[in-house]
């Protein structure tokens, strides 16, 4: 584990300390469905509060690319929050200027901010030296509880930990630990499956992975991409073609690496998404051109089953359908029913993680049977490829 400062070796009463966690909830209608990763920073909140720190909360929400945009404002995310804390949460609509220094100048001890949305800002994910210095003004140390963001290198998750006296916060570590004991030396064969929207961010990481794991299991948007790649018609499904050579260039390496990938070889499509929307059951190479793939089939499903039970260690990133659009969850929870009956009953050790596939193992009623759930899913990915994590990696080389 890096070698780094914790909330044990910080004096933090009465200074203004700025904590980076992740709060890119699920969220549907402008309410927060799934918690956890609220409720996994709850421990260094009250810590903080505790011990009479002055808190302003740092986090982003979606991805709007540097402009401020309504929908991914954090201000539906401070009821939950406050009500989980049990104290009462202020909100300032901007992460850096006037209206933020006020909002933190206002504080007492004990209390705590929300701060916006830190994507509002170009400089947020650029890491600009000028963004980290307008957020470093609001705060005297900063803490950094998002392990789940600390596969990005911006300036919540990165840049302030050069600027100010840097101490990981309690789910950091937990995180970190818990990864560490149960994936340190997975037994094999060792299973993933990859699933989830975020085709484009996460593609590339499988091109890693492929070396480190004796099977991939490859699910929902993301496994469309795959099957155009290997020339499989996927009508109007989420697919980025511009990643095809890419998807090949995986798949070569797989071969190679004596890794197994496993695409569905049938789906559950629709015209529609929308809730109860007609669908059927297809073979994977009879998709119509209207047709969207927004979740594996049965005979998929009995695939991935079939394979995890002589599998002996599973990680988990990402649905393998649409699962907050019923029907569209049932692959996904067959699937995870199953591999938390395995973990059960002692044969497989199962690791999830991923802001949605927490909620999708909560619906499967699988996580509290998993042996680990990881709030992080593009990191979780990355660590388990090996990588170092510029966010880990910042609090272990800073010099105050
Ligand atoms: N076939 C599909 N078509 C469209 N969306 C899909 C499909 N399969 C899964 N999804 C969507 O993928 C989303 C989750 O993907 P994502 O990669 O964000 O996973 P995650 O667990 O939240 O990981 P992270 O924490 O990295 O965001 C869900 O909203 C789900 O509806
Ligand atoms: O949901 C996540 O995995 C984290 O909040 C990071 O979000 P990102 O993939 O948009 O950087």
């Amino acid at each position: 584990m890096a070698d780094f400062r914790t909330l044990d070796d910080a004096a933090v009463k009465g200074r203004r300390v700025l904590v980076r966690v992740d709060l890119n909830v699920p969220m549907k209608d402008g309410r927060v469905t799934d918690a956890t990763r609220i409720d996994r920073i709850l421990p260094t909140l009250r810590e903080l509060a505790a011990s009479g720190a002055r808190i302003g909360i740092l986090a982003h929400f979606g991805r709007p690319k540097g402009e401020p945009v309504p929908e991914m404002s954090l201000r539906p995310v401070v009821g939950p929050l406050a009500e989980r804390l049990g104290v009462p949460v202020a909100f300032a609509d901007d992460c850096i200027g006037d209206e933020a220094e006020a909002a933190m100048a206002a504080l007492g001890d004990g209390q705590a901010v929300l701060l916006e949305n830190t994507r509002f800002h170009k400089g947020e994910e650029r890491n600009d030296p000028d963004f980290v210095a307008r957020l470093a003004k609001l705060g005297e140390i900063y803490v950094n509880d998002a392990f789940s963001c600390a596969h990005r290198a911006h300036a919540s998750s990165e840049g302030l930990a050069h600027r100010l006296p840097a101490y990981a916060g309690r789910n950091m570590e937990a995180e970190l630990k818990a990864l560490g004991n149960a994936l340190e030396r997975p037994e094999r064969p060792l299973t993933a499956i990859v699933g989830g929207a975020k085709v484009s961010t996460k593609l590339a990481l499988l091109g890693n992975l492929v070396t480190r794991v004796d099977n991939l299991i490859i699910g929902g948007g993301m496994a469309n991409t795959f099957l155009h790649a290997q020339g499989i018609k996927v009508g109007a499904s989420l697919c980025e073609p511009d990643l095809a050579d890419t998807a090949r260039e995986i798949l070569a390496k797989a071969d190679k690496a004596g890794c197994r990938i496993v695409l569905p070889t049938d789906a559950i499509v629709a015209r529609e998404f929308a809730a109860n929307a007609a669908h059927r059951a297809v073979s994977i190479d009879a998709v119509a051109d209207d047709d969207m793939i927004l979740d594996v089939g049965p005979e998929s499903v009995m695939a991935v089953n079939t394979l995890l039970e002589v599998s002996k260690t599973l990680v988990w990133n990402g649905p393998l359908g649409a699962f907050e659009t019923p029907p569209f969850e049932a692959g996904t929870v067959a699937v995870a029913d199953h591999a938390a009956n395995l973990c059960a009953d002692g044969r497989l050790l199962a690791v999830g993680g991923g802001g949605d596939t927490v909620a999708a193992l909560a619906m499967a009623n699988a996580a509290d049977r998993f042996t680990y759930v990881s709030t992080a899913g593009g990191a979780f990915l990355e660590w388990i490829e090996g990588r170092e994590l510029p966010g880990v990696k910042a609090l272990s080389t800073t010099v105050c």
